[in-house]
């Protein structure tokens, strides 16, 4: 269906209203929108290094015109995949290189025409597994997608399932690796040693949370069997919207970016997404792109994606909810509890898309509504400095892990009990104690965040879902849940530069079956402990409230629901 509609947007801000359209007219007298599609960068920050930072990273902006003469070749480049014989996909990537696919495969589901495709953006030697042995590994595409091509975890999944396909077809492995990347980088050279069937070079100043509608998105869209040309055209369609061809009445980029900013402001910034199942993996993509963003220099806006949607009495004053939907499907339950907490006073986003191929305009309006908020807040969008301490504290444990075969011995747990250790330095000389003073810190505006190093499964997240409930019902906390090491690549900024309001519990675990990696002398396990302790440290280096929990190798939705048990104790 082709539509030049856009979805419509409603935005109820009840008392925020005014000084969101004082926002609005600032814009408008500044000449905003024509200063944004100019790239004028003294529209975000005033120091030169920051501005020409800004400049530089900006071509998402008109990358839609530039992929539409693309679409061709990337659908005869999945023609000839089908034809050779290929019957699933793995896309490898971390943050911004693989949201989009995971966003799209689940809004569209199977598509006729359409390959199967996983990702993999984890380095748990479980999920590494899991994916090779439900793959048909000959047959199988293995997309490598990093813009730097430098990140650590795409390459090490390149090498492994690439050593695993020499296995099998010896000098032809090279037949099943796609490499998505910059022009220049380190990894194009990498490809081309290891003859893949095709590197796709994409744009320099297109940075990686803002690349949905490159050929990081494009690629898996057409072996995913969507009609990315008009996936790109609703995207065009939005540009026009949001005055990529002159002035415009009501952007809805800039109204949504200007709201969202002035809430922060105002301490409304966890951005809480209530969508139908279809559309849960969007929250993922949202995550990376504002969290990252906006999280740096002590403020930004926390999207909250699978945050337990209650009745009002148990929100605090820091939430602005957003509803994305469809026009056609009723979604009752939510909406019935999205318009209460309206009725109750607070501020209500609604976005009502005509079917999925809306998420092309989606991609663009929340690429815009970050870029606007982000000035409204006078930071730089489009880096993440304090991404890199994490990084920095892991390769600092990997170099240890070389030389001494295994990763530094840890001091000694404050608890011990049920086969769960738990470090901190808060207090407490037994679980329950622990989590008592853990908690006990918790204050209004503070959110509890999850970072899960663990498999991700179902019946985990059954339970993860369980403890946020239970979090939010007694303590009236927002809550976060992540994977690690993919919340790395996305609101793992937010964790370390936004504001210090952050409880971190940290989920470990040993790897009973653990993975090696070729060329390396540690395992995907390895790999996955030091990326969490390395995190750990970053987040304590910043002064951040932490609290380690190592699982047992057993059962980890069995040892989530001991810990729930005692943390149920605990606030009793
Ligand atoms: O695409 P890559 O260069 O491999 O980067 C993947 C991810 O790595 C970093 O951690 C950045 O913070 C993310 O914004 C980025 O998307």
């Amino acid at each position: 269906m082709t539509t030049s509609a856009i979805a419509p947007q409603t935005l109820q801000l009840g008392p925020f209203q005014p000084a969101v359209e004082a926002q609005l007219a600032r814009f408008q007298a500044q000449n905003f929108t024509a200063g944004f599609w100019q790239k004028q960068a003294d529209l975000w920050v005033a120091d030169a290094e920051g501005q020409q930072s800004i400049r530089s990273f900006m071509g998402w902006l008109r990358v839609v015109d530039e992929m539409l003469p693309a679409v061709a070749e990337i659908e005869q480049f999945v023609q000839e995949v089908k034809q050779a014989g290929f019957r699933h996909v793995v896309v490898m990537g971390m943050g911004g290189s693989s949201m989009t696919p995971i966003v799209l495969r689940q809004a569209f589901g199977t598509l006729a025409g359409g390959l199967p495709l996983s990702v993999l953006d984890t380095t748990n030697p479980g999920s590494v597994r899991e994916i090779e042995e439900a793959v048909p590994l000959a047959e199988t595409l293995f997309v490598v997608a990093s813009k730097s091509g430098t990140t650590a975890e795409p390459l090490a999944f390149g090498d492994y399932f690439y050593a695993r396909l020499k296995e099998i077809k010896g000098d032809k492995a090279g037949e099943n690796f796609v490499a998505i990347t910059d022009p220049g980088s380190q990894f194009v050279t990498q490809a081309t040693e290891q003859q893949y069937r095709r590197i796709f070079l994409n744009f320099a100043d297109v940075g990686g949370r803002f690349s949905a509608l490159s050929y990081f998105g494009l690629v898996p869209a057409a072996l995913l069997g969507i009609d990315s040309k008009t996936l790109l055209e609703r995207a065009q369609t939005m540009m026009r919207a949001c005055g990529s061809e002159g002035p415009t009445d009501h952007s809805p980029g800039l109204e949504l970016g200007a709201a969202l900013g002035v809430l922060a402001q105002q301490g409304r910034d966890k951005l809480t997404l209530v969508v139908p199942d279809n559309l849960s993996d969007f929250g993922l993509w949202l995550e990376q792109l504002v969290a990252e963003s906006t999280g740096k220099q002590g403020t930004g806006i926390l999207p909250l994606a699978g945050d337990p949607l209650s009745e009002p009495a148990v929100y605090g004053s820091d939430r602005v909810f957003v509803y994305v939907g469809y026009q056609g499907q009723p979604d009752a339950e939510n909406r019935r509890k999205v318009a209460a907490l309206q009725a109750a006073g607070h501020p209500v986003v609604t976005i009502l898309l005509h079917d999925a191929l809306d998420l092309g305009a989606e991609f663009f309006r929340w690429e815009v509504a970050t870029a606007v908020a982000s000035a409204v807040l006078g930071i730089n969008p489009f880096d993440q400095p304090n991404v890199q301490a994490a990084k920095t504290a892991t390769n600092r444990l990997m170099e240890v892990v070389e030389q001494q075969g295994q990763l530094p011995q840890t001091s000694a747990p404050a608890a011990t009990e049920n086969g769960l250790d738990y470090y901190t330095s808060t207090g407490g000389n037994s679980a329950e104690a622990v989590l008592k003073s853990f908690f006990g810190q918790a204050k209004p505006g503070d959110y509890l965040c999850v970072q899960a190093y663990l498999m991700e499964t179902p019946a985990l997240n059954a339970e993860l879902n369980e403890l946020r409930a239970f979090v939010q019902q007694r303590l009236h906390l927002a809550t976060a849940a992540g994977y690690g090491p993919r919340f790395l690549h996305s609101t793992g900024q937010y964790h370390k530069g936004g504001p210090d309001t952050g409880l971190f519990l940290q989920l470990t675990t040993d790897h009973a079956q653990d993975l090696p990696l070729p060329g390396r002398p540690y395992t995907f396990g390895t790999f996955q402990n030091a990326q969490a302790a390395g995190d750990l440290q970053a987040l304590q280096d910043y002064g951040r409230r932490t609290l380690r929990v190592h699982l047992g190798s057993g059962s980890a939705p069995a040892d989530l629901g001991q810990l729930l048990l005692v943390l149920r104790k605990a606030l009793a």
